[in-house]
């Protein structure tokens, strides 16, 4: 493990996000698209961000980044390894931007520069954040290419973007994010562009990434599948907040929240029901409100047969149900 990556406070999680908020600005009024946000990460863990397109992970995971385009500064707290990010010097977060934290993004090809080299873009990441020239670079480079699990890595060095495969360019991004060795890496979307195939052997490269340097990763996903198969606990996000957290197999085993419930029964299944209307599927009835316009109470209450005038007027919060088992509803499905 590089130096840039030993953690200054090993009992800490190495992510912790408390009430984040991101608010764009709409005209005179302000839109919050994120908000009261809360979890926890910790080494070696994986937590995924689930939700429908638009309920704001990415900007849940761009505000951690200090990437929101055109925002102000996020509300609430985000401490990366009991450190500050929301309130960290410009200088400072591009510093840990690439040393102890990394982003890998749904589409690699248009992340990565058609014009230059994949060794020199990897090599950039490089020089930036360490003391790394010439052949020693050149090394760290291929050694990178090779961990991801490019075959001929010093090949693919001197090879450009449109060269490579969708599948390849994600493991290139992936070794770019891992340059430095930082403690969390956040993915969002990092399978949605690839082949059924290619997506599982990103997702087991991931896996590698954790079991070898523990590194924390929140996988930002609206696949139930993926979340299945690689997530340690889930963050259920629905209109801009998380509506249940739990470990993966209490939420698939007891869904408290009526949306995740929701959720879990419009999964295509292979074995049909005695009940069930053949070729049919459950889905959710009603839209997800544009943040511009949210109901009053529970955001779910227009879409939720469990709803009642309490739901109507005021908004739950994030409340345990167990020590693990978080949720946002005034009549949670599983109880205690
Ligand atoms: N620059 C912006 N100004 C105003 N609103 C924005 C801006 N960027 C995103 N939004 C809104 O923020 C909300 C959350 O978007 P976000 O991209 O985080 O969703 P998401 O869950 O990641 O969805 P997807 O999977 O489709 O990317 C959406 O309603 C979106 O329209």
């Amino acid at each position: 493990m590089s130096e840039a990556c030993a953690r200054p406070t090993p009992d800490l999680p190495v992510l912790a996000v408390d009430r984040l908020s991101v608010t764009f600005a709409s005209g005179r009024a302000s839109v919050r698209v994120v908000d009261d946000v809360s979890f926890t990460l910790g080494q070696g863990e994986i937590l995924a961000l689930l939700g429908e397109s638009g309920c704001g992970k990415s900007m849940t995971a761009l505000a951690i980044m200090g990437l929101v385009p055109g925002a102000g500064r996020p509300g609430g707290r985000v401490m990366l390894d009991g450190e500050a990010l929301l309130d960290v010097p410009p200088d400072r977060l591009r510093a840990l931007r690439g040393q102890r934290m990394a982003m890998v993004f749904q589409d690699p090809m248009s992340a990565l520069n058609p014009v230059l080299s994949l060794g020199n873009q990897i090599g950039e990441a490089l020089r930036c954040h360490t003391g790394l020239r010439r052949a020693a670079l050149r090394d760290r480079v291929v050694a990178l290419l090779g961990e991801v699990g490019l075959a001929d890595p010093a090949q693919v060095a001197d090879r450009f973007p449109h060269e490579l495969s969708g599948g390849m360019c994600q493991r290139v991004m992936i070794a770019m994010a891992i340059a430095c060795d930082p403690g969390l890496l956040i993915a969002d979307e990092p399978t949605t562009a690839l082949d059924v195939t290619v997506q599982k052997q990103i997702l087991d490269l991931l896996h590698g990434l954790r079991r070898r340097h523990r590194t924390a990763i929140l996988l930002i996903t609206h696949d139930l599948g993926v979340v299945a198969e690689n997530a340690d606990r889930v963050a259920v996000m629905y209109a801009g907040q998380v509506v249940e957290e739990a470990p993966v197999a209490v939420l698939y085993a007891r869904p408290a929240h009526p949306y995740t419930l929701g959720l879990l029964r419009s999964m295509p299944r292979l074995e049909s029901r005695p009940d069930d209307d053949p070729g049919s599927f459950y889905a959710i009835p009603g839209t997800v409100p544009d943040p511009a316009n949210l109901p009053p109470g529970c955001r779910f209450e227009p879409r939720c047969d469990r709803a009642d005038q309490a739901c109507r007027e005021t908004a739950p919060a994030l409340e345990a149900l167990r020590p693990d088992h978080r949720v946002r509803c005034w009549h949670p499905v599983a109880g205690p």
